[in-house]
């Protein structure tokens, strides 16, 4: 009888296809039975096929409007993940709220998120009163994190002087030194997996010498090895030197995120507080972000699809650790204000050049009941 296969339609950008569908992937994948098969977005989703599952990072109503009508036609299959719950990471405010409402049972460590607040439109900017409790230097970062490149802009902000460079809608974080040092954490359904990188460095005013009020930067954790080896200050870093979070807090937060996101593929950065050495602040959460930067990360993606061929929902209650209970890739309705509901409100910047695809999403996305 011939072998019953599993396939993997995945609908991904260019470039996140590049570094994603590795060769090494394709035929671990293969040789254990599941098919890894691109979707042409060029073409009706359902023209295509058939699929087990869809993997997906890729945004637009046309592309939501296909997924919903696949989801019709297809009931038993998988998508990975729902739209509804990636959208909530697309709006910095609703991308933390989950992580301040997350209770976690730890006496010796302990997590949250840096002080933040929002500000819509250049009076409020300039409105000494909505910044109070807020302390130099903060962070001025894009509310929108729809993957643009626009949204990775960020800009360190040392005084009020030079407020009107910033361009709301945005998010002001207070700065925390952190050593230097952030921990990136992956999440592959049940897998987590911590590393360390390179971050921005402590007490920026003094080590970056003669700015003037407000130093832009973008992807600072992200930047190719040319990059760092370039910059004077990633060859003072003792990347090796720093002390890991202790695995089972960073996975204790992995999982109750990734319940309450609803989410089996996403990463989110952890600095730890140079003040309290037990504190542990998360900064940014992302969807399907770079795995294959991880270490044997062919294996772990492979795992992960053989569980979801044999049926083995990562979400379902585990009768061990009585973790779980939601559907993989199901519609939940969340109790919280998703990131949709949110963008609504903002005004999309004309000037950025082959956002289209975000700025239909954020235009035409219904707000729900
Ligand atoms: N509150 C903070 N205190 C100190 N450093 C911070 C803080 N927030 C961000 N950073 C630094 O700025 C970098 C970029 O911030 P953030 O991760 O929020 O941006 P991003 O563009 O969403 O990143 P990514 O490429 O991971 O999606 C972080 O990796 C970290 O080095
Ligand atoms: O570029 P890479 O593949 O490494 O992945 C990066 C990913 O870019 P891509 O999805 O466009 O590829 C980013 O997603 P967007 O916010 O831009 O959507 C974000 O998730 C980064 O944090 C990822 O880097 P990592 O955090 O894993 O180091
Ligand atoms: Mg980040
Ligand atoms: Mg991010």
């Amino acid at each position: 009888m011939a072998e019953r296969r599993f396939c993997i339609g995945y609908a991904l950008a260019p470039k996140k296809q590049q570094s994603f569908i590795q060769d090494s992937l394709v035929s671990l994948a293969a040789s254990r039975g599941i098919d890894l098969v691109r979707i042409d977005t060029d073409r009706p989703l359902l023209d295509q096929g058939p699929f087990d599952c869809i993997l997906h990072k890729y945004y637009g109503e046309s592309w939501r409007k296909q997924l919903v009508e696949f989801r019709v036609k297809n009931p038993n299959a998988l998508i990975l993940d729902s739209p509804d719950s990636i959208g909530r990471l697309h709006n910095r405010i609703s991308m933390l709220q989950v992580v301040s409402e997350l209770k976690i049972d730890n006496a010796n460590e302990s997590f949250g998120i840096p002080k933040q607040i929002v500000i819509y439109d250049k009076e409020t900017l300039f409105d000494r009163q909505a910044w109070e409790g807020l302390k130099f230097p903060v962070i001025a970062k894009p509310l929108v994190a729809d993957g643009s490149a626009k949204s990775h802009k960020m800009a360190l902000v040392f005084n009020h002087d030079c407020l009107n460079k910033l361009k709301p809608p945005i998010v002001l974080q207070e700065f925390v030194n952190h050593g230097g040092i952030i921990f990136k954490v992956y999440v592959v359904g049940q897998y987590v997996k911590c590393v360390k990188r390179k971050s921005l460095p402590d007490e920026p005013e003094a080590k970056l010498g003669n700015v003037e009020g407000l130093l832009s930067f973008s992807q600072v954790s992200n930047l190719t090895p040319r990059e760092k080896i370039n910059d004077k200050f990633y060859k003072m870093m003792q990347l090796d030197d720093t002390e890991m979070p202790p695995l089972s807090f960073v996975t204790d937060i992995a999982r109750g995120l990734r319940r309450s996101l609803n989410l089996n593929l996403f990463n989110f950065d952890v600095i730890r507080d140079s003040k309290i050495g037990t504190r542990y602040l998360i900064i940014d959460i992302n969807y399907f972000p770079g795995y294959a930067k991880m270490p044997g990360y062919e294996k772990v993606l492979t795992d992960f699809f053989c569980d979801l061929a044999q049926n083995k929902d990562p979400m379902k209650k585990n009768p061990d650790t009585q973790e779980g209970e939601d559907k993989i890739g199901s519609d939940r309705q969340l109790p919280v204000q998703t990131a949709d509901q949110e963008t609504r409100k903002i005004a999309i910047d004309e000037d950025d050049g082959g956002q289209s695809v975000n700025k239909e999403m954020k235009e035409e996305t219904p707000v729900r009941d």
